[in-house]
């Protein structure tokens, strides 16, 4: 399709508590929205960046000046979403900033062509059961409390963040309060190889999976790790595109794969690790990164792909906003239900785009 502009648009949206995991705390969440217009469509694209580069590499700003000052000048005048990996290829990583552009030419491609995110990425199902991560508390029967709450709503898999000080107590804690439920822990490469007797202590919990205990560039680490558990090891942030995925699986590093779109460059490259992970029977799950309803959209079609055979990160709009900027996302008997419209199927409500937004501006094409 040919594009006359994009629309890049800052807002800034509190969450309804803080979410602290081992990499810090966030109160709040600064998001970068990429809106693509042509003469005969528009689409929207969330960039996964947050303000500082604690997850990984990159920023929210960073990504703004690589979408304006890279990205964009490599527009071609035809562009679709299939087009954009070759077209961005000769910038170096940047995976948040080139997913965020690619969400939104194909929110656009399949608004034009009637056909919704589901559809086009190979979905199996119109509802996904969901998970939903809890961060690290400052107390464990807080840590209780919450997630309570999160089991009396009707999620599926409780995902606990855990870091050297606050893993055994929790899981054991949560363990011996609410029985066999699914659970799960996440790390985000806390802790070192120097730590993996400890981490054998998870074994006896009955974890779904481990996951990215180590940091992302130690698949060697993980892969001893994996020998020495019975609980199977998990990788994120290791994970960022079918390569990195097919070489940790080899290596044994992982046997189960969390697929994060913004992680890996995009929606189209993260149903290839899909892909490639079910060929091999290994399991995937989709993960999160605290969208907007937006991603929440693409999120949950990624979910409902027949090799999703985990609960995923893909919680209600309320786990995170009080108010979301797409019509909110609601858990219904456990289960939430995958867009079906066109595109993402949803689109920012104007007046709570309005409220939340710092700044927005057009870069004619
Ligand atoms: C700010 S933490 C974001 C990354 C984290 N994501 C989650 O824990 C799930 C977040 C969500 O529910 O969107 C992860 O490492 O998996
Ligand atoms: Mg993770």
């Amino acid at each position: 399709m040919k594009l006359a502009g994009v629309e890049l648009r800052r807002i800034r949206v509190p969450l309804v508590s803080p979410f602290r995991t081992s990499f810090g705390t966030e109160i709040d969440r600064e998001v970068l929205l990429v809106r693509v217009f042509g003469d005969d469509a528009e689409g929207w694209g969330e960039c996964v960046a947050a303000a500082d580069p604690l997850y990984s590499a990159e920023y929210v700003n960073g990504a703004e000046q690589v979408i304006r000052d890279f990205l964009l000048p490599r527009l071609p005048a035809e562009v679709t979403a299939r087009g954009l990996g070759a077209a961005f290829e000769p910038v170096r990583g940047h995976p948040m900033a080139k997913a965020a552009v690619e969400m939104a030419v194909l929110d656009a491609e399949l608004r034009l062509a009637g056909m919704s995110y589901a559809a086009y990425l190979g979905a199996t199902r119109t509802r996904v059961p969901a998970g939903v991560s809890v961060g690290i508390m400052d107390s464990i029967p807080e840590l209780l409390d919450a997630v309570g709450a999160y089991l009396e709503q009707g999620y599926a898999r409780i995902k606990l963040k855990i870091e050297p000080g606050w893993d055994l107590e929790p899981v054991r804690a949560v363990r011996e309060r609410f029985g066999d439920i699914l659970l799960q822990v996440d790390a985000n490469a806390a802790y070192r190889r120097a730590d993996l007797r400890h981490l054998a202590e998870l074994d006896p919990f009955g974890l779904l999976l481990i996951e990215q205990p180590l940091p992302e560039d130690d698949l060697l680490g993980h892969a001893r790790l994996a020998r020495s558990l019975t609980t199977p090891v998990c990788l994120d942030e290791s994970i960022t595109s079918a390569r990195a995925a097919a070489d940790a699986v080899t290596l044994g590093a992982c046997s189960i794969v969390n697929l994060k779109a913004g992680r890996v460059g995009g929606y189209l490259e993260a149903r290839r690790i899909h892909d490639l992970c079910a060929a091999h029977g290994v399991p995937v799950w989709c993960g999160g990164m605290l969208e907007t309803g937006l991603g929440r959209a693409a999120n949950l079609a990624l979910a409902a792909l027949p090799g999703c055979t985990l609960p995923g990160d893909v919680s209600a709009s309320d786990r995170y906003y009080t108010r979301d900027i797409t019509e909110p996302f609601r858990l219904e008997d456990g289960l939430m239900t995958v867009p079906s419209g066109p595109g993402l199927g949803v689109a920012p409500v104007p007046d709570v785009l309005r409220a939340f937004t710092e700044r927005a501006d057009v870069v004619r094409l």
